[in-house]
């Protein structure tokens, strides 16, 4: 699904953040991205994404270099893909149906069908009879699992992660890597940064391991 050939990224005026990095990721896998803070995992992400652009190498997904998208194509690479956030990023005076359906309509889905796919979203993560709450309404986790709701409701291949249970405790956190396991088991391709070592212990899975920019 991905594959990294040689990648390399330097931001503006600072030193290397990733150098020549390697690996494949294959179809239906699941795999943790750690490493210690300011290692690269976000920079690694954001490549994925279009967020950023490589300054060597060449990122394949699905069989196309996405290093060489134009800004019109990274649209739709991104509609392949799910992002999961740290920090929730849910639109305050929006109800949690409207936060989750937004993507589909930015994609130009109908209102009707887009809140159809959001509930059913919702479903999944357990959240559907909060549908019509306003985020602050919610705790953290539960605004976590909206976030991935946010993030799947567009039935994306590959799903990314970035420190998603940063700000919960553990049997929350235990919650939402069972919820990935879950996307998993159905086909999805889950990549999670993650600090959460006791997670890592409890549910192991393969490792990208990021050290100073290198993978280890
Ligand atoms: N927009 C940016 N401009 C300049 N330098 C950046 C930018 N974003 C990240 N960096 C630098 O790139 C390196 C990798 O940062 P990155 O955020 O990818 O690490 P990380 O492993 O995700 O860290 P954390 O776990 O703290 O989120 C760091 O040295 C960081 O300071």
């Amino acid at each position: 699904m991905i594959r990294f050939e040689n990648v390399s990224k330097a931001y503006l005026g600072g030193k290397p953040a990733l150098q020549g990095l390697n690996f494949h990721l294959p179809v239906g896998s699941m795999t943790y991205l750690i490493g210690h803070s300011g290692a690269g995992k976000s920079t690694l992400l954001k490549l994925i994404m279009g967020m950023e652009r490589a300054n060597g190498g060449r990122i394949w997904f699905n069989g196309h270099d996405i290093t060489r998208l134009s800004r019109y194509e990274i649209p739709f690479l991104r509609r392949q893909i799910g992002m999961v956030h740290q920090d929730y990023r849910l639109l305050p005076d929006k109800s949690i149906i409207e936060n989750v359906a937004l993507p589909l309509i930015i994609a130009g889905i109908h209102p009707k069908e887009a809140d159809v796919r959001a509930l059913a979203a919702l479903e999944r993560v357990g959240l559907r009879e909060r549908a019509k709450h306003l985020p602050s309404y919610l705790s953290g986790g539960e605004q976590q699992r909206v976030d991935i709701a946010r993030a799947i409701v567009h039935k994306p291949q590959l799903l990314l992660a970035d420190e998603p249970t940063g700000n919960l405790d553990d049997a929350l956190s235990l919650d939402i890597f069972s919820l990935f396991e879950s996307f998993n088991q159905f086909g999805m391709t889950v990549l999670i940064a993650t600090h959460n070592i006791s997670i890592i212990q409890q549910k192991p899975k393969p490792c990208l391991m990021l050290e100073n920019g290198y993978l280890r």
